[in-house]
This record gives C-alpha cells, sequence and structure tokens, in this order.
C-alpha cells in the first residue's frame, strides 16, 4: 500500500513533573534514577512542583505529568524524606499532588510505576489517565536487577487499570536487547488486553537512547528501520482506536506519521523531558511548519473517545468540561 498520511496528529501541552528519582528498579537504560546519597537525589517538595503546575495552567497545558522511580517507599531515606513532608506513603502525596493540580485547572497523568488495585482504585478519580510502558515481554538483561519489571506484573498492573476504566497510556522500548519477536510478542499482549477490556488509549513506541553511566551506556541506539517496522507492526497488531505514539524530542516524526504514528505524546513549552534530558522539545510551531499539511491537533491527557463515554470522576467532570470542545479535544483557550 502507498503511504498515506493522516489529516492530523495529536499531542497534549504539559509540566513534566519528576516528583522522585529514587527507585527500587536497576533499569540497564535509566539515566534518571538515583541512589539516595548521591547529590541530585530528591523528592521534590509541594512549595517545588505548585508553581510548576501553576505556570503550567498559566500557559495553557492541560497536563501535568507525574512521574516516579517504582515504589521508593522500599527505600528508608526517601521514607524519611516524606516523612518530613508529612506523609506516610507516597500515595498519600501523590493523591495531595492530584487534589492540588486539579485544584489548579491542570489535569493529572501518572506514571509512577507498577501499582495495585487498590492504589490504581484511590488514584482513579483524580487522574485524567495514567501509564507505564510494558517495556518488552522478553526476558532482558537490561532489566536483571529489576523486581518491577517482570512483563507478568507489568501486564497485571495494565490489566487492573483496564477492570477500572482508567484510560491508559502503554508501551514498549526497542533497542533494550530485545528480538524483532519480542515485540511483536509485547504489541499482542497489548492488544488482547485492549480487547479485553478497551482502555489502552495510546501505545508508546520509545526508541532507546543511550545514558553515560549506565549499564547500556555503549550499546547503540536502535536504527530508524528498526523503529519503522516496529511502527508498521504496531499499526497492524493494534486494535484501529489505539494510538501509536513517538516522542518528537527523540525522533523525527515526519516519515513516521504515514507508517501510522497518529500521536507525539506531550510536548512541554516550560519543563524539561527529566527521562531524556539532553534531548529538547521542538516548538510547537516549527513542528507544525515541518509538518505541513498534517494538522497537529491537541488533546487532553484523557483521549476523546474517552471524554466522549465519561471514562472519568466527578472531580474531574468540570475541568475537563472546560478543558475540552464538542468532539473531546483540547477546546482553544
Ligand atoms: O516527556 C516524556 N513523557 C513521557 N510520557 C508522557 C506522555 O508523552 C504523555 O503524558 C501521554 O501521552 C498522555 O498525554 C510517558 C507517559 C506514560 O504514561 C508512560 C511513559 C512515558 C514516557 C515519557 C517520556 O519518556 N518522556
Ligand atoms: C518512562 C519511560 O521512559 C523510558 N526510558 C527510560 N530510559 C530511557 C532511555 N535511556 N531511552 C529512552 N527511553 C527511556 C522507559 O520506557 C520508561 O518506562
Ligand atoms: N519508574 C517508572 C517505570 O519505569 C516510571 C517511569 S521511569 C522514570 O515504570
Ligand atoms: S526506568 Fe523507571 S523503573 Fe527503571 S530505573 Fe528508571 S525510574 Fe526506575
Amino acid at each position: 500500500m502507498p503511504p498515506k498520511n493522516p489529516d492530523f496528529v495529536t499531542y497534549s501541552k504539559n509540566v513534566f513533573i519528576p516528583v522522585t528519582n529514587i527507585c527500587r528498579n536497576r533499569c540497564g537504560y535509566c539515566g534518571f534514577r538515583r541512589e539516595p546519597g548521591q547529590p541530585d537525589a530528591r523528592l521534590m517538595k509541594p512549595e517545588e512542583i505548585l508553581p510548576v503546575l501553576e505556570n503550567g495552567a498559566k500557559a495553557g497545558c492541560t497536563e501535568a505529568l507525574f512521574t516516579f522511580g517504582e515504589f521508593p517507599d522500599e527505600v528508608p531515606e526517601y521514607r524519611n524524606w516524606l516523612k518530613e513532608l508529612g506523609y506516610s506513603s507516597t500515595l498519600e502525596y501523590l493523591l495531595f499532588l492530584c487534589e492540588a493540580a486539579i485544584d489548579i485547572g491542570i489535569l493529572p497523568h501518572t506514571n509512577a510505576g507498577i501499582m495495585t488495585h487498590s492504589e490504581l482504585k484511590a488514584l482513579k478519580p483524580l487522574n485524567a489517565s495514567m501509564g507505564l510502558m510494558l517495556e518488552s515481554m522478553a526476558a532482558l538483561d537490561a532489566h536483571k536487577d529489576c523486581p518491577g519489571k517482570l512483563p507478568e506484573l507489568r501486564l497485571d498492573t495494565i490489566r487492573e487499570a483496564g477492570k477500572l476504566r482508567i484510560p491508559y497510556t502503554t508501551g514498549i522500548l526497542v533497542g533494550i536487547g530485545e528480538k524483532r519477536e519480542d515485540r511483536i510478542e509485547s504489541l499482542e499482549a497489548i492488544a488482547g488486553l485492549h480487547r479485553e477490556y478497551g482502555h489502552i488509549q495510546e501505545v508508546i513506541i520509545q526508541n532507546f537512547i543511550p545514558k553515560s553511566g549506565t549499564y547500556m551506556e555503549n550499546s547503540p541506539e536502535p536504527a530508524v528501520e528498526e523503529i519503522v517496522d516496529t511502527i508498521c507492526l504496531a499499526r497492524q497488531i493494534l486494535p484501529p482506536d489505539v494510538a501509536v505514539q513517538v516522542a518528537p524530542n527523540l525522533i523525527d516524526p515526519k516519515a513516521l506519521i504515514a507508517k501510522g504514528v497518529s500521536d507525539l505524546g506531550g510536548i512541554s513549552p516550560l519543563t524539561i523531558d527529566w527521562i531524556n534530558p539532553e534531548a529538547e522539545w521542538p516548538d510547537v510551531r516549527d513542528l507544525q511548519k515541518k509538518l505541513g499539511s498534517i494538522l497537529l491537533r491537541e488533546r487532553l491527557p484523557i483521549y476523546p473517545q474517552y471524554v466522549k463515554r465519561g471514562w472519568y470522576s466527578d472531580r474531574l467532570s468540570g475541568l475537563i468540561a472546560q478543558l475540552s470542545d464538542s468532539e473531546g479535544y483540547r477546546k482553544q483557550p
């Protein structure tokens, strides 16, 4: 089939809040994680976070992306930091942050590692959507010290989110030692969960970028052809209502759109990509110029089909009504 471009691709305007970089896992590709003793190990305080939320809302951002290392509560130093802030668990602190974001007028999207049904249940009323990368169905060297990167545990979290009707973001990381068959298996697993629960709004095809000081610092990035191939696989395997996302700060999206990319994820006018801090966000107007006749269309962190289906709590209904247009996309302020 000849490549065919869509009329538009979507993105969201967000602020990235790296709440903590303390993590019980040690992914071989991750440059985000810190040990408690390191100088830039941290738990962000409310007085650091609230101004970012406020500036984000003022700048027209609709999404607060709350990112965490996984289950930092296992780390004793971290528990002390939390206690100093007056919280006894990460969940309790996150609930406070989500409430604050909503009061300020920005919709939470939490990406915090694997979670139990009861954690997801507590967060659902305060999150427009949530996310967890499956990463890969393969058992990989890059995950050898990562209890939370067992594929079955990741699938469990995504499944529980489905039962709770949480609009969900997941994806795979390409170039971390997995094979093409593993990518197929991963995409099929995601497709299967979506067929059962209907909650997967987008699947990120994330290209690995080496980070110095990590186990994989000298591993090559995946070739663009591999990413193109994976996007084609994703488009074939995933049901048509699931968006395929690439990050426009990690890869040039232009040629990928004809292959099936329909979303460019969160783009921030204010904050850096804390997971890939070397990769600057493109300016939305520059990106639009580059894409030519393909329109960049702003969405909320909850996709239009879930806005329409009302997959959100009463706590979020006022804000979502205020931010969305009649089709469920971003109403231009
Ligand atoms: O800026 C980033 N945003 C990341 N996002 C944010 C994402 O681009 C948007 O928040 C979603 O499209 C929702 O609007 C993630 C969200 C998830 O739920 C799971 C993984 C990621 C990964 C990244 C990332 O590496 N960098
Ligand atoms: C939030 C998501 O960021 C991704 N992630 C973590 N480290 C890297 C890297 N070096 N390159 C690209 N993506 C990465 C993982 O897929 C994680 O789940
Ligand atoms: N630590 C979580 C995970 O890997 C959140 C994103 S990485 C900072 O799933
Ligand atoms: S990718 Fe997430 S889980 Fe893995 S080490 Fe980094 S912060 Fe922890």
